[in-house]
């Protein structure tokens, strides 16, 4: 697979995160941590476990209050918003979670229904049926609706979360580590598949993952969290470049 290349200068960022600080207790986890995410690009961030990607994403969506910075999602300044108004935005935004996250106890198409029934006042509920079809096909998984997620493969079960992330039709994905588990054939169907998506949806993506071939593959550009802050921006190449030890450590 080829690396691909993109110019987000001449984008405009549906993300926008500047200068954000959060610390617990004496740990300083974000320090001064800034970022954007341009429309259309897929952007992936790095950093080793514990470096603070979860604290900055909860910061993101509203689940967690930084100490101090500003963060602003789709021209929204979202530690102004109100409760209800932080709940319309979310629908903007698709999550894969790590390790599929499926319900056990739901089918397929109940699994999928679960976005829609939370933002049913944004959807015609008599569409539903048609809703689910289409995230089915663009994951190729038409034939499935009945089926529990028991007896799908990992590789099934994240696609479906993938159908689930984009039933809304969102402007925003975040993928936090979609090739985690899955054997490396897989990964790769995976990775084509969000490639397509993005394609097909025009969605703009931050995507989370320690797999150096994801990030190899998948990414227009690329930020290091190293020490709560964005240690290195760059394109996959610039980076994987680098002489610098700290860079070098993320791509071995
Ligand atoms: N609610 C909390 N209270 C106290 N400490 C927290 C809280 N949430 C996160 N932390 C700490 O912040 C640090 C960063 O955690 P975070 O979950 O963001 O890491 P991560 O980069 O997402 O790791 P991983 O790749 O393993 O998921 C960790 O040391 C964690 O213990």
């Amino acid at each position: 697979m080829e690396t691909r290349s993109h110019n987000p200068k001449k984008k405009k960022p549906v993300i926008r995160i500047h200068n954000l600080c959060k610390r617990f207790g004496e740990q300083v986890v974000l320090d001064n941590f800034s970022m954007e995410l341009y429309e259309g690009e897929n952007l992936v961030l790095m950093g080793k476990s514990g470096s603070g990607k979860s604290v900055m994403i909860k910061c993101m969506v509203g689940l967690m209050e930084p100490d101090s910075g500003e963060i602003e999602v789709l021209g929204n300044d979202i530690l102004k918003l109100k409760h209800h108004e932080m709940d319309e935005l979310r629908a903007e935004i698709g999550f894969l979670f790590q390790g599929s996250a499926l319900y056990d106890s739901m089918t397929v198409q109940e699994n999928l229904e679960f976005p829609l029934r939370r933002h049913t006042k944004r959807m015609d509920v008599n569409n539903t049926d048609a809703l689910v079809e289409e995230a089915l096909e663009s994951v190729g998984l038409e034939q499935t609706k009945e089926l529990m997620p028991a007896e799908l493969s990992g590789g099934m079960q994240r696609r479906i979360a993938l159908a689930r992330a984009l039933i809304l039709k969102p402007k925003i994905i975040l993928y936090d580590e979609p090739t985690t588990g899955l054997d490396p054939i897989t990964a790769k169907e995976i990775i084509l598949l969000m490639m397509n998506i993005q394609e097909k949806y025009k969605t703009s993506s931050l995507i989370i993952t320690h797999d150096v071939d994801c990030a190899r593959v998948i990414s227009n550009r690329m930020i290091l969290l190293l020490e709560g802050t964005n240690y290195a921006v760059g394109t996959f190449a610039e980076l994987s470049a680098s002489e610098d030890p700290k860079v070098k450590a993320f791509f071995k």
